[in-house]
């Protein structure tokens, strides 16, 4: 298993991190190489996907437009009809201008007509280094493309935060070097990337591991999941724990029935008011009531679930006994309140929803990315902000990006499944970041394998099992 190559492949550059890899890349070779490499993957990934026909090539003023010259040129010559219109030359002496000055093709104004000439349009207007909003002139060019290809970004999206600066062309393919930025799968920056290619064009690889980045795409290879293993016995397996209401029944039960289908050992649930219903669930469960902190003296129940289904008093009594007794909480739900803050800091996990993140945290200016991971740092705590594209942070810094799930995990309970997931990893030893990235990956594979329906969140329950076993294929195959 080639862990350690897949997790480096995985990692997500921000353009901050992609110049400080140019400059010392410089030290190993000229940027103008860099471009040349970069420009020749460009240049093949549309002559892989697109049969000859009239190519405009959109030019910035920077290395962005420095790559499209050099497309433009490697184009022409294999025969291809192409234009090139610059938005404005590169200051003399740059690498950029040395590639613009090696351009003696066809040149056409930077204006709408000349796209409507072109059959396909390269983007290559502002890359990494976009800094301010797409003004309406260039926007307006951009608009008139029907087909259009990349360099490194769609001009107009932010490589870092995926935000739309102004206005953003969606691209049919976009071809980036290195690795992948964040911006790429970002909402709504993803919505404008087509298909991404991620091109090497030289840069070595040692210069990634001297930088501490430290963002990853939340893919298997990031983290490892434990096998079943012949000498496995239930609590190695690991022991669930999740609090029940006494009036809100199903989040619970939901919660306790995701960790029994994905591999927990056993599973408990306390219920604060009768057990009936829980019993009724699953016979598998073991279903607790009376005195919440007698529970709590078995040692081997280490993992709870908490917030699911839950009143403020249930929340307020089980958390601080929780803490108390020293367990490893996953907060959700009714526990995740702004009155509750000092409490979540004693938490290992907590999951909001955008609207639970701003009821704790407050609005924020900040990409979503530096807000979870100012989050993750001020609780000491692992901060799930799930949506389309769940952000999973460590609060030491480690951020993941999940784009594996889509629009079937929007319904009633989804959240509940997911929290029986991740105190099932935990459960089995996961480290606390590691496991909440691979709980949200089987999370999503769960209603990936449900793809030609709809499933409600019982439905994600009964594909936990594969989907976990999905999660370590995928890296073995
Ligand atoms: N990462 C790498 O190792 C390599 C990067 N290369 C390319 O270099 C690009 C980055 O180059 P640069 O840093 O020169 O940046 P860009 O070429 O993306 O843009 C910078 C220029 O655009 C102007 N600008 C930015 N936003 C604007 C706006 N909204 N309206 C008008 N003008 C605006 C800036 O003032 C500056 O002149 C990458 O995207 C990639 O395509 C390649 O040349 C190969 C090597
Ligand atoms: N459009 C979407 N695409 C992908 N995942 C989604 C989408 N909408 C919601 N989800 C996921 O579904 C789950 C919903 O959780 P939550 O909002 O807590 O719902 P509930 O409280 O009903 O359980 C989260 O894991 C979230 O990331
Ligand atoms: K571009």
């Amino acid at each position: 298993m080639q862990l350690k190559n897949e997790k480096t492949n995985l990692l997500l550059i921000n353009p901050e991190e992609m110049n400080q890899v140019d400059k010392i890349a410089m030290q190993y070779l000229p940027v103008l190489t860099l471009m040349e490499n970069a420009g020749l993957a460009v240049a093949r990934a549309i002559m892989q996907f697109y049969k000859p026909c009239k190519i405009l090539v959109l030019c910035g003023p920077g290395n962005n437009g420095g790559d499209g010259y050099v497309v433009a040129h490697i184009l022409a010559n294999e025969g291809w009809p192409v234009k090139v219109a610059s938005l404005k030359p590169p200051e003399k002496g740059t690498d950029a201008y040395k590639a613009f000055v090696q351009w003696n093709g066809d040149k056409t104004d930077f204006n709408i007509q000349s796209v409507r000439d072109a059959d396909l349009v390269v983007d290559a207007v502002f890359g990494a280094g976009l800094s301010r909003d797409i003004d309406d002139h260039i926007s307006s060019v951009l608009k008139a493309a029907d087909h259009l290809v990349a360099i490194d970004m769609p001009s107009g999206v932010d490589g870092k935060t995926g935000i739309i600066r102004g206005y953003a062309p969606h691209a049919e393919l976009t071809v980036t070097f290195c690795r992948a930025k964040a911006g790429h799968y970002l909402l709504p920056g993803r919505e404008y990337i087509g298909k991404l290619v991620i091109a090497n064009i030289g840069i070595p690889e040692n210069i990634l591991s001297e930088l501490s980045i430290n963002t990853w795409l939340n893919e298997p290879g990031l983290w490892e999941l434990p096998i079943a293993d012949v000498e496995d016995y239930k609590y190695h397996r690991g022991i669930v724990n999740v609090v029940g209401g006494g009036t809100v029944t199903g989040a619970a039960r939901l919660s306790a029935l995701a960790a029994s289908s994905c591999g927990a050992g056993l599973v408990h649930i306390f219920a604060f008011g009768s057990r009936d219903l829980y019993l009724l669930t699953s016979p598998c469960f073991m279903v607790d009531e009376g005195d919440f902190t007698d529970t709590l003296q078995d040692k081997r129940r280490k993992v709870w679930v908490c917030g699911p289904g839950l009143t403020e008093d249930e929340v307020k009594i089980s958390l601080i006994n929780l803490i108390k007794t020293n367990k490893t909480i996953v907060a959700d739900a009714s526990a995740l309140t702004k009155e509750n803050f000092d409490l979540l800091k004693q938490c290992a996990v907590i999951t909001p929803h955008i609207g639970e993140f701003k009821r704790i945290f407050g609005d924020f200016k900040d990409c979503r990315i530096e807000a979870v991971k100012k989050a993750a740092s001020i609780l000491n705590t692992v901060v799930i902000l799930k949506g389309p594209d769940t952000l999973i942070a460590s609060p030491d810094g480690r951020v993941a990006v999940n784009c594996h799930a889509n629009a079937r995990l929007a319904t009633a309970g989804s959240g509940d499944v997911l929290t029986g997931v991740i105190a099932t990893l935990l459960a089995c030893g996961m480290e606390v970041w590691e496991a909440s990235c691979a709980a949200v990956w089987i999370h999503g594979e769960a209603a990936f394998l449900h793809n030609n329906s709809w499933p409600n969140a019982m439905d994600l329950i009964h594909n936990l099992g594969k989907a976990r076993d999905n999660g370590r294929y995928h890296v073995e195959k």
